[in-house]
């Protein structure tokens, strides 16, 4: 098949070196949960990436997130005791080699990382009713989240490592930070400078699973059809190789 060439960029699109410094940060961005350094993050750094999460969108503009900074090594240490017990009990959920694997794996950083922010989401913010959550009342843990990838895409930037810690049994998260009833835990990051950024998830190197091919993913017109538009289907695999060797910034961006 002939080569699919690349639109230039129309309309409102950046120009081609601010639409890199996007897709660079997006394809760089990884799940830090070793490396770390000791160094402090800056305040304005900080400020910054803080700022960047908050300005997520959010169902009925909500806001419902907040942003525990957690630098105390002591109540740190409280939150690795109840990672240790979870992930424990992760273990068992997977059989034989499996299992084996998932403990070989090192899945936080917790005391590694100088701070670690949580991220909550507010359920009353807002009161009651809230446009856009009327029939999806989960919306306001989406937009908490989507403050979270804001936040880890910001933090790349600055070149801060960001890690995910969901082994967590997140009743016992909410009574160790003292979290309001109607507040809960969404993310537990450890953040923090690093030593170097890997240049694919670890799970994938470690072989736990593989990045799916993103063109049997897109459907057309309800579930199923996919590959519908040959063009596409064509592009999608096309870009995905070549972000997978390191071309993507280089070569398809137009
Ligand atoms: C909601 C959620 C929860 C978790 C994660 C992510 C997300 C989105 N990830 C990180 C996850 O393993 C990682 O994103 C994927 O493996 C892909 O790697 P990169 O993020 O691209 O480096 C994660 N990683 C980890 O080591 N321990 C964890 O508990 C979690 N939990």
């Amino acid at each position: 098949m002939a080569d699919i060439t690349c639109a230039p960029a129309a309309h409102h699109a950046y120009d081609t070196a601010d639409r890199r410094a996007l897709y660079r940060t997006i394809f760089e961005r990884r799940d830090i949960r070793r490396d770390f350094l000791p160094d402090p993050i800056a305040p304005e750094v900080l400020s910054r990436v803080l700022l960047a999460a908050h300005h997520a969108p959010s169902v009925g503009f909500m806001q419902p997130w907040d942003f525990i900074l957690l630098r105390d090594p002591a109540v740190r240490a409280r939150v690795h005791a109840l990672f240790a017990r979870a992930n424990a009990e992760a273990a068992m959920m997977f059989e034989g080699a499996r299992r084996d694997s998932y403990r070989a794996l090192k899945l936080e950083g917790i005391m590694e990382a100088p701070l670690n922010i949580c991220v909550t989401c507010d359920r009353s913010r807002g009161g009651p009713v809230v446009l856009g959550r009327t029939h999806i009342p989960a919306t306001d843990l989406f937009s908490s989240v989507c403050a979270v990838q804001n936040l880890w895409l910001a933090a790349r930037a600055e070149g801060l490592g960001v890690g995910w810690v969901s082994i967590l049994d997140n009743d016992a998260l909410k009574a160790a930070l003292g979290l309001p009833e109607a507040v809960v835990p969404v993310a537990y990051l450890c953040i923090g400078h690093v030593d170097q950024f890997r240049q694919r998830p670890e799970l994938e190197t470690a072989g736990w699973r593989k990045r799916l091919p993103l063109a049997g993913l897109v459907h057309l017109d309800g579930w199923g059809a996919t590959g519908a538009e040959p063009e596409l289907a064509e592009r999608l695999s096309r870009d995905q190789a070549a972000g997978e060797d390191g071309r993507f910034l280089q070569d398809r961006l137009g």
